[in-house]
């Protein structure tokens, strides 16, 4: 387990408490001093949940706050967490395993997408880390479990993107019904190929969808504009938007669609969802997308299939490995089968950029940010994907001598009593816990609290067996 030293920056090596505890008692940042002195109000922009008489919280100097942004993230993101005053390293691409976890040692916030690993294997290198920002939907590449078993909360941003994949997806369906991707290719090699043969309208086709999510729900109400029927498949009993209709099995989808569209996320039930029994059940001459995981699709059954004819044509977004960053590298060294792929007639192939567009991009930078400062400066999880959600009201400037305490701890009996004694000297204004499979975290507005208590408030907590994480924030 980290030691306490791991919720506060080091610097050469020692550990931080004393120095966190310091660094925040500034004379001139004393929580005797009058509260306007001390405390300004956030700024309202970026901290959505605060109202404009609150009170900063900071748990640390925020320039002592490192953060690590991965794979490009957009400006809007960069911009929200530099303007807290935040240290933010910003690269274009992955890093491999190893220069990740060099990196990630000394970071306290990191924010990835699709692409980075962060397992049990990283995440256990990563001693001060506190929060991770996944700038996307899926969370696939993060131990989850691992993170909150350390008190790591991560945050996602569920649905800003869900409407560029639907806008590529019928952009993708009329290009596969049309063969369009087949005859740009020729006409760029100098080729003039008009023909008629296995191309068709898509009004009065039937689109299948696997998994009705916010993709799939967006991608259902465009497709009956276009006039297609939808039916879809989805574990969950849900309402179908307009005139689609639920089918009760894969396998009914998949007889009756035209075109299927798979839009899971990454689970072990849903690894190799289409392999060559669920191809063979397909339409002679149906058409496969996939912009959900790599895994979702056995790929080396795909080819067989369209190789064979059975299958017409087919979007692929993503695969099973992907490259770091651009550049080539879509070859045999990252999937055995690339030349094969690359080789198949009436197959669109796109690097990833479901969600890559500049609307999408750009509201994932703002919404994920806000949520990344939010946890820092507040403890507040609002829309964490591995805790349980917790928020309290702001501390007001009338409230000079408050402390919020935020305790991440097994959830295990007899952890309540044992924080309300350490607590109960003071005056518990406000409190919130609520649990998560095996983690709980406590959040408590705590006032009367002198400075000279803090560190003593602060290992207490630290020193009971149930703790995960403790953070006094004031
Ligand atoms: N290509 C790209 O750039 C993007 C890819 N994605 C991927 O698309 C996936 C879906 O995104 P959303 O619609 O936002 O997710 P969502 O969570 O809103 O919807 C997923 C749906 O799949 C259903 N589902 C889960 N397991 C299933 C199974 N075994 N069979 C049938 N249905 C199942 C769920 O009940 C849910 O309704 C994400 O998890 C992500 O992996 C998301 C955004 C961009
Ligand atoms: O949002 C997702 O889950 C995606 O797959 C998009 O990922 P990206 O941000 O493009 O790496």
């Amino acid at each position: 387990m980290p030691t306490a030293a791991r919720d506060i920056p080091e610097r050469n090596g020692s550990a931080g408490l004393d120095r966190a505890v310091s660094n925040s008692f500034d004379p001139s940042n004393s929580l005797s001093q009058s509260p306007t002195a001390t405390f300004h109000s956030p700024n309202q922009q970026f901290h959505a949940p605060q109202r404009a008489s609150t009170r900063e919280l900071k748990p640390f100097h925020t320039q002592d706050v490192k953060v690590l942004l991965l794979e490009n993230v957009n400006q809007t993101g960069q911009t929200i967490l530099k303007k807290e005053g935040y240290q933010v390293e910003s690269l274009k691409s992955s890093l491999p395993e190893d220069q990740l976890i060099e990196k990630i040692k000394d970071v306290q916030v990191i924010g990835i997408r699709s692409k980075t690993q962060l397992t049990a294997n990283v995440l256990k290198h990563a001693k001060n880390l506190i929060v991770i920002g996944c700038f996307c939907i899926g969370t696939n590449q993060v131990d989850l479990k691992y993170a909150a078993n350390n008190g790591i909360c991560v945050f996602n941003s569920p649905f800003s993107n869900s409407r560029s994949v639907a806008e590529l997806m019928i952009g993708e369906i009329i290009a596969l019904a049309r063969q369009f991707a087949e005859r740009s290719m020729e006409l760029h090699n100098g080729v003039w190929n008009k023909v008629s043969n296995g191309c068709w309208e898509v009004r009065g086709k039937t689109l299948g969808i696997v998994g009705y999510g916010h993709v799939g729900s967006q991608l259902s109400v465009l497709a009956e504009s276009m006039g297609m029927n939808v039916i879809y498949y989805d574990v969950v009993n849900l309402m179908g938007m307009n005139t689609s209709k639920q089918v009760p099995s894969l396998e009914e989808l998949l007889k009756q669609a035209d075109f299927v569209t798979l839009h899971v996320p990454e689970l072990e039930e849903t690894k190799n969802m289409i392999s060559t029994a669920q191809l063979e059940q397909m339409r002679n001459g149906a058409y496969l997308l996939n912009a959900s995981r790599g895994s979702v699709v056995d790929i080396p059954a795909l080819i067989k299939s369209m190789q064979s004819g059975k299958i017409a044509g087919a979007a692929l977004d993503v695969y099973p490995n992907e490259p770091g960053g651009n550049g080539p590298g879509f070859n045999n060294d990252l999937n055995t089968w690339t030349e094969d792929l690359r080789n198949l007639k009436n197959l669109i192939l796109t690097p990833h950029i479901g969600g890559s567009t500049e609307e999408a991009q750009s509201a994932i930078g703002v919404e994920v940010a806000e949520a990344l400062v939010n946890y820092v400066n507040f403890g507040t999880t609002l829309q964490a994907v591995n805790m349980p959600e917790v928020n309290l009201r702001s501390l007001t400037l009338d409230e000079p001598n408050h402390v919020r305490v935020v305790y991440i701890h097994k959830n295990v009996p007899g952890v309540l009593r044992r924080v309300n004694e350490i607590l109960g000297n003071h005056n518990v204004d406000k409190q919130m816990t609520d649990s998560r499979g095996e983690v709980a975290y406590l959040m408590a507005d705590i006032s009367n609290v002198n400075s000279s208590e803090i560190k003593n408030l602060y290992q207490s907590l630290e020193d009971l067996g149930s703790r995960i994480r403790t953070r006094v924030l004031y």
